[in-house]
């Protein structure tokens, strides 16, 4: 079994509880509240900028041109192809930039920078991979539901095509060259930040869906 059929399994609790999760739900069936997938679009203007960040640090921090190749190009793509997902929204909605992160949004961030800073570079592409994986599967399965009427087709669209899918597959085979060369417990410490990222995605949807804020 490849290490990254390994990673899927040990989160497909994580994953169903994503799928269950009202925010996906509604979001597939179109019936998302606007106010709610305008805050979400607002976190993750914020997360991106951090997401890229992470990427180059994890560039910088290569030990072969080709890594810093494909973790530049992530990066950049994560402030390109988003950012045009974004703009549509934020004219569409009119919606104003926030400047102040929900707790999901910050933990998230923190724990992105400074595992890809501190930790290994296999470590930190573990942490980095939910964020494109479950968006590949979760893109998908809404799409395979969601009708051409849905108010959130651009969204859905962008992550169920098949540009996303190859970056996807790319940052899926440097995971398991990573996990290839790294020790038993370095491959745990991979685990660990895989479920941990896969966990804090959840907790971003929960954010936005809740509209939570900080309680002191
Ligand atoms: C919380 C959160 N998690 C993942 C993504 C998806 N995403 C962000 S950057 C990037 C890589 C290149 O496009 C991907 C897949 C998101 N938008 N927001």
């Amino acid at each position: 079994m490849k290490f990254t059929e390994q990673l899927w399994q040990d989160i497909q609790p994580i994953y169903d509880s994503i799928l269950k999760h009202g925010f996906v739900a509604e979001l597939s069936a179109g019936n998302l509240p606007n106010a709610t997938f305008q805050c979400y679009i607002q976190q993750d203007a914020l997360y991106l900028a951090d997401f890229a960040r992470a990427l180059n640090q994890l560039a910088a921090r290569s030990a072969t041109p080709d890594d810093m190749l494909q973790f530049t190009q992530f990066a950049q793509n994560a402030i390109l192809v988003e950012r045009v997902l974004h703009e549509t929204y934020f004219a569409l909605y009119a919606i104003q930039p926030e400047t102040v992160k929900m707790p999901a949004c910050f933990a998230y961030t923190n724990y992105l920078l400074a595992t890809t800073a501190l930790q290994s570079v296999a470590v930190g592409a573990a942490a980095v991979l939910p964020c494109f994986w479950i968006y590949r599967q979760v893109g998908k399965h809404i799409y395979q539901q969601a009708s051409q009427e849905n108010p959130y087709r651009a969204w859905i669209d962008t992550y169920a095509g098949d540009a996303f899918d190859q970056s996807v597959t790319q940052m899926l085979a440097i995971t398991d060259q990573f996990a290839e060369l790294a020790s038993p417990s370095e491959r745990e410490k991979m685990r660990d930040a895989f479920r941990l990222s896969s966990r804090l995605e959840w907790y971003f949807w929960n954010d936005a869906y809740e509209q939570n804020r900080w309680l002191v």
